[in-house]
């Protein structure tokens, strides 16, 4: 590329850095789109440059794959209702490990890139207060939580700072306890405490696919009101179901968009943020 090119490329992105200059933008960076330390640098990398153009990053991470992970090496079996694992004390102790090690490892990279990265769980000035939920069938699933309250001072305050917050999303009861939540949920909620202008969630797919087993039918847009439709059809499920759910709490809760783009693509969310090429699904209103 020449130098003219290059600098074509940075007044193409000039119209978004204005129109995102100032928002906060909430990032669910879920366990499966971590997959090597290659794309975690990419990922990290535009959270740091979008820092530095004014834009607020805030990281909601999952970690689903490597809490399965750990509890296999301790011989615990994982078990999930309706998407959910269904979480002992024992299980619990280990979410709480694994998540608080993913969090401080983001951390450390948004630092080792130039960014200055916090890294937050939900009990933190009681970002996350839950409640214990239920499985499908009314059935207890141990120390699952749902939110039931986010208090966002402390992100604010952070963002403010100049800070990127990275979030686990692990609640605190108000019996004091801790619940395992799952990471889709906490994005979708902390969006909407936030006034995020816009919520990204990436995973492991494309997208939604009209064809789970077909890459090339990506739905580009869904309406709200299309997903009843979807769901019935058999189009949506497993975990893209908390996906969908998250994004459509998020618009109800005055985001005005909400994305689900293909985390193993390099720069995914500059590509989101900063061009026109439309990546991934967005749930619009
Ligand atoms: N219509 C759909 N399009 C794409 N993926 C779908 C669809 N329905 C269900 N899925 C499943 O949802 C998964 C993404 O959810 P999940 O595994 O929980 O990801 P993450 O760890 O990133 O949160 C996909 O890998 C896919 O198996
Ligand atoms: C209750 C519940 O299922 N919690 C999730 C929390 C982590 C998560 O959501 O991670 P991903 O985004 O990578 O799936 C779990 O234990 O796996």
């Amino acid at each position: 590329m020449t130098p003219l090119e290059k600098a074509g490329v940075l007044v193409e992105a000039l119209p978004y850095i204005k129109k995102f200059y100032g928002k906060t933008v909430v990032i669910k960076y879920g366990g499966h789109a971590m997959i090597n330390d290659q794309l975690k640098q990419a990922v990290v990398t535009d959270l740091v440059l979008m820092k530095f153009v004014g834009i607020h990053p805030v990281v909601v991470h999952g970690g689903g794959p490597e809490i399965t992970g750990m509890l296999k090496r301790l011989g615990i079996e994982s078990q999930f209702v309706g998407g959910l694992r269904v979480t002992d004390s024992p299980t619990m102790e280990v979410v709480e490990m694994v998540l608080g090690k993913l969090n401080k490892e983001i951390t450390s990279l948004i630092n080792r890139l130039g960014g200055r990265g916090v890294g937050l769980s939900g009990k933190d000035a009681n970002l996350i207060i839950a409640a214990k939920k239920l499985g499908g069938e009314q059935q207890d699933i141990g120390f699952v939580g749902e939110v039931t309250e986010i208090n966002p001072g402390l992100v604010e305050t952070v963002l403010k700072e100049g800070y990127i917050p990275i979030i686990s999303p692990v609640g605190v009861g108000r019996d004091g306890e801790s619940y395992n939540i799952n990471a889709d949920y906490v994005a979708g909620a902390m969006a909407k405490a936030l006034k995020a202008d816009k919520l990204i969630i990436l995973t492991d797919v494309e997208g939604i696919l009209e064809n789970r087993h077909d890459p090339s039918s990506l739905l580009s847009t869904i309406k709200v009101q299309d997903i009843p439709a979807l769901v019935d059809r058999g189009v949506l499920q497993g975990g893209m179901l908390p996906k969908v759910d998250c994004c459509v709490e998020a618009i109800r809760g005055g985001v005005n968009s909400t994305h689900i783009l293909d985390g193993r693509v390099p720069h995914s969310i500059l590509l989101e943020v900063f061009t026109d090429q439309g990546i991934g699904t967005m749930v619009a209103p």
